[in-house]
């Protein structure tokens, strides 16, 4: 029987691009079962975003049986102009001053670069904590396309043909986001560690 593996997220948005992104290869057997639970968990203030990550695993872990395997991602937007700023803090931005306001944030700047970086923390069934980094290049733009996640709709990455994340279709952003990078190193993890159980 495939093993199970909590993702603990509130995020309905980037469950979707999750499972998409761990979805076995067609005609392959999925490796583990993946199932999702939202727990509300702390986010560390803190400037290393592998810290950020491995604190919310730890506390998902103590929330669950012992032995469940269970990962967590945090994912940040690193203005260039601000040394990092918002960062993992850019979840906060958006809620007070929106997309509109991330834009304005930069207005007096001619360097509009971002990073956009997920960090996924993986708690295995023996509580040993994997740490896994994506990132992916970009600027900040005025808002295009949907609404529907995050900042998606100012955040053109440098390998999009010019479309904001929100101008392409799913399959595309997870060819080039900082998730499907992210994830893309957890699965190789998954995979050789397919033979001794997750
Ligand atoms: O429960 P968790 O997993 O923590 O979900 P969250 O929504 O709190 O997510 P984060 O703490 O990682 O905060 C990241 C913020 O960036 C947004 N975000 C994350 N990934 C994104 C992506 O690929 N594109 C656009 N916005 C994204 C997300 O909606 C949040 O506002
Ligand atoms: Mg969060």
């Amino acid at each position: 029987m495939a093993s199970k593996i909590v993702f603990v997220t509130g995020n309905v948005n980037k469950l979707k691009e999750v499972r998409m992104l761990l979805a076995p290869a067609e005609g392959q057997v999925p490796a583990f079962e993946l199932t999702n639970i939202d727990f509300d968990l702390d986010e560390l203030q803190d400037s290393s975003l592998e810290n950020i990550a491995r604190h919310k695993v730890s506390q998902a872990q103590e929330k669950l049986a012992k032995g469940t395997a269970v990962f967590v991602e945090d994912t940040a937007l690193c203005f260039d102009s601000y040394n990092g700023l918002p960062g993992a803090y850019v979840k906060w931005f958006l809620k007070s001053v929106g997309p509109e306001g991330l834009v304005r944030m930069l207005a007096g700047f001619d360097n509009k670069k971002a990073e956009a970086v997920t960090t996924v923390a993986f708690a295995d069934s023996n509580g040993q904590i994997h740490v896994f980094q994506g990132k992916t290049q970009g600027k900040v733009v005025d808002p295009r396309g949907s609404r529907e996640f995050g900042w998606d709709c100012i955040f053109e990455p440098e390998e999009g043909a010019g479309k904001t994340y929100a101008e392409m279709e799913k399959k595309d952003k997870n060819q080039i986001s900082q998730r499907s990078r992210a994830f893309a190193l957890l699965s190789k993890h998954l995979n050789g560690a397919s033979n001794s159980g997750v």
